[in-house]
């Protein structure tokens, strides 16, 4: 009996001694090695704070900026808002810098050269997990790696082809309208009046991708996009308290049954759509549609084996992370596009004329979209000051050479688009200000040849959804301005902040007048 006592006591303390290795070594010893090995490669930064780093100062930085609205100039300069600290890190350390996020350095990128490597390597460097209880809200291409990420962006590529989109036009068109008769509804009596844009941007781009994800089947694809709406204020509101899934909570139970309505009715469509497939039935020309081909397609090719095409549950995931990647993205392009319109009364006089020698007073058609230049300008010019998703976050899953630089496996690295978009040695003195002319002949001279502009991300994963936010923006922004015109509100406060993305804190109130 004693020697059993004896031999649970050595098993119990070496548990404990394991334990507490591993605490040690998350919490000092490994931040401290990282710490050693970045400092010998020529990075700069804090010092290592035990287990917090640089978070509670860069928390309380941001709570400090955010208590206030910015000043609305000619400048654009959001980045001492948006991340205060990382831009302080970045002015005091320089651009080989890196911060603590807690007891992890990330690593701050925003040198072209390896900005363009990082992209190219992405099988070495993946999407960093921020908090894995994002994965039981949404998972899909963006969080998927190697061969299954590689079959399923060629399944879904189809879907988001040039001429799939035009036949998607006619819906965004519906959508769009809707927004632009509840305005003139608005508008009509006084000829004027004082609208926050921001609900309405938002909620006719989750009309959007609804009608063009689920086209016949749009009611039951609202009410899906509906409970991921809600479900994802019940995620946020997790992670803002301690939360333990497994507890038989109120809030885990409704979280529980969303997320089982939302499975039923994707189901359900899908179920009925594959048939109709089957059955040489058309497919609506709809996201949902297209992908169910394409995957069809894939099988037949293939044969029925393992891992060929794709599940229904692997369709379940792509058909919610088109909502989340498409919806809010595409709404802040549109919002940050009126803001400075508005500011800027003769580029918004320039696209209207535009628009109106384009279309009159017609529905806009494909090819006249693709064929405007000015709206195309200013909506760059947007993305470069205002990009919807300021810097990508990325962990190396190997050892990496940078340039001069190595650095090891499993570090963090940030990929700053805000940073670099106003970076005064890539875009000139004049980088804060609204110029859309810079892009007046194109991308690649705007940037001089260089690496300086990827609001779509870049390389293989770079935002299979583009060409249909582009349209989407296009269209909107063209009936917008052929049926009024816009100013900014004595109301409006500038305050661009970084929520999910990078969103206007207070609203965007405009005065909207009848053309
Ligand atoms: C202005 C609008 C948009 C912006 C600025 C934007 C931006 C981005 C960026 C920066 C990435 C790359 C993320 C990374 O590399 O970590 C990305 C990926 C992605 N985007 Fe978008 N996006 C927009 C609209 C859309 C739309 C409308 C859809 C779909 C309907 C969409 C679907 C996706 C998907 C599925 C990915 C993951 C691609 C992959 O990993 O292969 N996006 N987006």
């Amino acid at each position: 009996m004693a020697s059993w006592v004896a031999v649970l006591s050595v098993v119990w303390v070496s548990i404990v001694i394991a334990w507490a290795w591993r605490v040690l070594n998350w919490v000092w010893l490994r931040p401290k090695k990282l710490e050693r090995y970045l400092r010998e490669q020529g990075f700069t930064g804090n010092s290592y704070r035990l287990l917090f780093g640089d978070t509670k100062d860069s928390s309380m930085m941001l709570r400090q900026v955010q208590s206030k609205p910015m000043k609305l100039s000619t400048s654009h300069d959001i980045a001492p808002r948006v991340m205060p600290f990382v831009h302080q890190t970045v002015n005091t350390y320089g651009m080989n810098s890196f911060v603590w996020v807690g007891p992890i350095p990330k690593v701050n990128i925003m040198n072209p050269e390896d900005l363009k490597e990082i992209f190219n390597k992405h099988e070495n460097i993946q999407r960093t997990v921020a908090n894995p209880i994002i994965d039981l809200l949404v998972q899909g291409l963006g969080s998927t790696v190697d061969e299954k990420w590689a079959k399923h962006r060629k399944i879904i590529n189809p879907a988001f082809h040039l001429e799939k989109l035009k036949g998607m036009l006619p819906t965004f068109y519906q959508s769009c309208s809707e927004m632009i008769n509840e305005w003139e509804r608005l508008v009509s009596k006084e000829g004027s009046c004082e609208l926050d844009v921001w609900p309405c941007l938002l909620n006719m781009s989750a009309d959007v991708i609804s009608r063009a994800a689920f086209g016949s089947s749009y009611q039951e694809g609202r009410k899906i996009f509906q409970l991921l709406q809600q479900q994802t204020k019940n995620y946020a509101a997790a992670i803002q308290s301690v939360h333990i899934p497994f507890l038989p909570t109120k809030h885990n139970k409704r979280m529980k049954e969303i997320n089982k309505e939302i499975r039923v009715l994707l189901r359900g469509i899908i179920n009925k759509r594959e048939e109709a497939i089957k059955m040489g039935e058309a497919s609506n020309h709809d996201l949902l549609g297209i992908l169910l081909e394409s995957n069809l397609k894939e099988i037949r090719e293939h044969g029925n084996k393992r891992n060929t095409g794709m599940s229904v549950e692997d369709v379940i995931e792509e058909c919610k992370l088109f909502y989340f990647a498409g919806q809010e993205t595409t709404s802040t392009l549109l919002v940050w596009a009126i803001v400075l319109l508005s500011q800027n009364q003769n580029w918004q006089a320039r696209a209207r004329e535009e628009v109106l020698q384009a279309f009159g007073s017609n529905p806009p058609t494909f090819d006249a979209l693709s064929q405007l230049k000015v709206v195309t300008m200013v909506l760059l010019e947007v993305l470069r000051l205002y990009p919807p998703g300021i810097e990508l976050p990325r962990t190396l899953r190997r050892k990496t050479q940078l340039g001069k630089f190595s650095l090891p496996a499993g570090i963090d690295v940030s990929l700053h688009i805000l940073l670099v978009h106003h970076n005064k040695e890539l875009w000139g003195e004049d980088a804060d200000e609204f110029k859309p002319e810079r892009f007046s002949e194109g991308v690649s001279k705007a940037t001089r040849n260089q690496f300086a502009f990827f609001p779509f991300g870049a390389g293989p994963r770079i935002c299979i959804g583009q060409n249909f936010a582009m349209l989407e923006a296009k269209l909107a922004l063209s009936l917008i301005l052929q049926h009024f015109t816009f100013d900014l509100s004595p109301s409006y406060a500038h305050a661009p902040a970084l929520l999910t993305i990078l969103q206007p804190q207070y609203g965007a109130h405009i005065i909207l007048s009848k053309r």
